[in-house]
């Protein structure tokens, strides 16, 4: 199959990150702050240095935009939080230098041209301070389509809701070739389809579990006007793309927050989420209908919110959208 060595190489770093991140989440990390003031953690970094160099290993000529750099990490003051990034990624390459580390990170400051991957080590990083959902998510895009993407979601459940079923999911999808998910430490993946229109039951809508990253009246109001009645499940990260992927939810909605009107989505928010939902059939555009841009730049600087469904349902959200 086109994309099998890539799409293997992507999930086997995958899962070692993920491995990575359910131990540091289990110690209850502590979040440095970024010049942006989001929150990151030695999770973040290990899990950006293990990926990145499984990718360089299998790819030397591939680029890969990451989002987090060691800048701050080669500072003086961040020596011991360098320490505990090295010493959780040797627990998985037991010969990692503190040096190789440095680089291995620095690798995914790469920039997008015609083949790169688009990485984000942990996405929901406060979801994963909570203790709640994140995900980690990698994407290959070529010619300015996702052809590849694979999504861990280390704390999500086969029945997402009631919290059923095995723990740890990871979603996997190839352009054209469906997509499919694998309960870790299963062997065996299985294709997955997002919700058929007259499934009442799983015609839910998801959103961000942090309110600053949407507008979460506005959501309410597009979602019933589109038919759904039900309250939303809040969910952090692109787990929320695996929901409707995986038929528990029609409709994810991000629309810009009246507090960060200008705020531009990055492609490693959405990218492996996106090939996710539409390789089970479902659709992702901005909130005019637009498709994303994958290979304009890190920043989707041509598109606002994010529209995912389950596909049925996508024109009337739009047209509920008033634009
Ligand atoms: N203002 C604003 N608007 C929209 N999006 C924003 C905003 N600020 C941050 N971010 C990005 O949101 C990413 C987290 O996604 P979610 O909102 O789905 O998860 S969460 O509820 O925050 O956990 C988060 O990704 P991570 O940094 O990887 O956690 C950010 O890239
Ligand atoms: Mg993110
Ligand atoms: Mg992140
Ligand atoms: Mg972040």
């Amino acid at each position: 199959m086109a994309y099998e060595a890539e799409l293997q190489v992507a999930m086997a770093a995958t899962l070692a990150a993920a491995k990575l991140c359910q131990k540091v989440q289990a110690e209850i990390p502590k979040a440095l702050e970024k010049k942006d003031r989001t929150p990151v953690t030695i999770a973040d970094y290990g899990s950006q240095a293990l990926i990145c160099r499984a990718i360089a290993a299998a790819f030397p000529n591939d680029a890969i935009v990451g989002e987090e750099d060691a800048v701050a990490l080669r500072s003086a003051e961040q020596a011991d939080t360098l320490v505990h990034v090295a010493q959780q990624v040797r627990e998985l390459v037991p010969d990692a230098g503190t040096q190789d580390v440095l680089n291995w990170i620095d690798r995914g400051n790469g920039t997008v041209g015609d083949r790169f991957w688009t990485l984000d080590p942990i996405d929901g990083t406060k979801g994963f301070l909570r203790g709640e959902q994140y995900a980690i998510a990698l994407a290959l895009v070529e010619a300015g389509e996702i052809k590849v993407g694979v999504l861990g979601c280390p704390n999500l459940t086969e029945d997402i809701e009631t919290g059923a079923g095995t723990r740890g999911l990871l979603f996997l999808a190839v352009r054209g070739k469906g997509a499919q998910l694998l309960p870790f430490g299963s062997q065996a993946a299985r294709p997955i389809r997002v919700v058929d229109p007259d499934d009442a039951a799983n015609l839910r809508f998801v959103e961000s579990v942090e309110s600053a990253h949407g507008d979460p009246a506005r959501q309410a109001a597009i979602a019933k006007a589109a038919g759904i009645a039900s309250p939303s499940l809040r969910i952090d990260s692109q787990c929320k793309y695996g929901a409707v992927a995986s038929g528990q939810a029609a409709l994810y909605l991000r629309l810009p927050s009246p507090k960060t009107p200008g705020y531009r989505e990055n492609i490693w928010d959405h990218a492996a989420g996106a090939i996710v939902v539409e390789e089970a059939g479902g659709r992702v555009t901005d909130m005019f209908g637009e498709p994303l841009e994958w290979h304009k730049g890190a920043k989707m600087l041509n598109n606002q919110g994010v529209v995912v469904s389950n596909g049925p349902i996508h024109d009337a959200v739009i047209s509920a959208l008033g634009i």
